[in-house]
C-alpha cells in the first residue's frame, strides 16, 4: 500500500487545509430582497441541497489508491498506528448517530442500531469514557441507543447530560448534569416548528422534525422538482427570525440558534467537565459522517490532538484525519479497540 505522505506521528494532520472549504448554504437575509435576488437565492439553496454532505470531492487515482484514501487512510488499516499513539493515555470516544452508528435509511423515526452495533457501544463503554453527540434530540437519541453510562448530547450538543461530579467520583450511575445553552430559544423553536409543519404540509412527503433545540427539515424523500418549493417556504419563515441560522445535513435542512455553539464545542464541554481539558494523557476519538461533525474534528486538529474519523464511502471534504467507510466498519472499530484494550489491560496486570 503507498504511504507516503500519511502522517507517522498522530497529532499531525494529513490533508492540506486547502482542501477543506466550509461548504455554507447562501446567507439569508431578513426581509428577502427584491424578487429576482430572492430567485437566484432559491437556485444557490437548491445547487447546495443536492450537493452531499459533507460535499464531495474529486480525487485523483482509483479505489484505495486515490489520493483522498491516502490522506484519510481507513482507521482500521491504521489501527496499529491509532494505538501505537494511545499507549499510556485514556481514549475517550465521541460517537455521532445517525450515520455513524445506524444506517441512513428514508424514515428517520426507523433508524435503529443494529444490535451488534449496541453490544459494541456498550463494551467501548465500559472501557473508556463514552458519548453520542447528535443532531435529534436527547431524549430521540436515547430511545434509539438506550444505553446507561454514556454521556448523551442532543440538539447538536445544545442539550448536554454530562457527568456529575458524584459520578466522577464514585463513578455510580446518577442522573447527570444537564447543559442547555440554548434554553431561552425553546419558544421560539416550538414556534418555527408549527409554522414549517403548517408551510411545508403541501410538499409531499417533506418532514419536518422538533429536535428540541433545533428542527429538520427533510427532503430525502421529496421529488426533486419540490425542492426549490420548500426551500422557499423554510427561506421565507427562517427570513422572519433573524435569530435563528440554517446549517446543512445528510438531505436535511437544519435550523437552530444563531449561538456560537455547536458539535465541537460540546466535545470541548465533556472533556472539561470530564476533567481531561488540559490532559495531555487524554486521546479523543471523534467519529462521524456528517457536515455538522466537522466542527468537532475542526477542535481536535486545532488542539492539535484526538483523531477524528469521517464514515464515508466516498471522498468528501473533511477536517477528520482518518475514513470508515460505513455503520459496520465503525463497529469493527469499536470492538477492535475494546479487545486492545483488554489484552493491554492483561497485559499490564501481569507485569
Ligand atoms: O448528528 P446526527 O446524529 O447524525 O443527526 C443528524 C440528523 O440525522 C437524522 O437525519 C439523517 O438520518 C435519517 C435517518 O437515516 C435520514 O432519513 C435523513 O435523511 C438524514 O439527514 C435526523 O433525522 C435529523 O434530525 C438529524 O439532525
Amino acid at each position: 500500500m503507498m504511504m507516503s505522505g500519511v502522517r507517522t506521528n498522530i497529532s499531525m494532520f494529513s490533508s492540506p487545509s486547502s482542501w477543506f472549504r466550509n461548504k455554507k448554504l447562501p446567507r439569508i437575509e431578513p426581509g428577502g430582497g427584491e424578487e429576482g435576488e430572492c430567485v437566484a437565492k432559491n437556485h444557490a439553496w437548491v445547487d447546495s441541497m443536492r450537493d452531499s454532505s459533507p460535499t464531495r470531492v474529486k480525487f485523483p487515482g482509483t479505489g484505495e489508491h486515490n489520493s483522498w484514501n491516502i490522506h484519510h487512510p481507513s482507521a482500521l488499516k491504521m489501527f496499529d498506528l491509532i494505538t501505537n499513539a494511545a499507549k499510556g493515555k485514556e481514549i475517550v470516544i465521541f460517537l455521532d448517530y445517525d450515520g455513524t452508528l445506524s444506517p441512513i435509511v428514508e424514515d428517520p423515526d426507523r433508524a435503529f442500531m443494529s444490535s451488534q452495533m449496541k453490544e459494541a457501544v456498550k463494551e467501548a463503554a465500559r472501557y473508556f469514557p463514552t458519548a453520542i453527540i447528535s443532531g435529534r434530540s436527547r431524549d430521540k437519541v436515547y430511545d434509539f441507543v438506550k444505553l446507561p453510562g454514556l454521556y448523551y448530547a442532543g440538539s447538536h450538543g445544545m442539550d448536554i447530560r454530562g457527568p456529575s461530579k458524584n459520578q466522577l467520583k464514585s463513578k455510580k450511575d446518577d442522573e447527570g448534569v444537564l447543559f442547555q445553552p440554548a434554553s431561552e430559544f425553546l419558544p421560539m423553536i416550538n414556534e418555527v416548528y408549527r409554522t414549517l409543519l403548517n408551510r411545508t404540509k403541501s410538499i409531499p412527503d417533506a418532514k419536518v422534525e422538533n429536535n428540541k433545540f433545533c428542527l429538520s427539515v427533510h427532503y430525502r424523500n421529496v421529488d426533486e422538482k419540490r425542492w426549490a418549493a420548500l426551500a422557499e417556504q423554510v427561506r421565507s419563515v427562517l427570513s422572519e427570525y433573524p435569530k435563528l441560522k440554517l446549517t446543512q445535513g445528510r438531505k436535511v435542512l437544519e435550523i437552530r440558534p444563531i449561538i456560537n455553539w455547536d458539535k465541537g464545542k460540546a466535545l470541548e464541554y465533556l472533556l472539561e467537565s470530564l476533567g481531561y481539558a488540559h490532559d495531555s494523557n487524554v486521546l479523543p476519538i471523534y467519529i462521524g459522517d456528517d457536515r455538522t461533525d466537522e466542527d468537532a474534528f475542526k477542535v481536535l486538529r486545532d488542539r492539535g490532538r484526538g483523531i477524528g474519523i469521517l464514515v464515508s464511502k466516498v471522498a468528501k471534504e473533511t477536517r477528520a484525519s482518518y475514513s470508515l467507510q460505513d455503520p459496520p466498519e465503525v463497529m469493527s472499530f469499536l470492538m477492535r479497540l475494546v479487545e486492545w484494550k483488554r489484552q493491554t489491560s492483561r497485559a499490564h496486570h501481569v507485569l
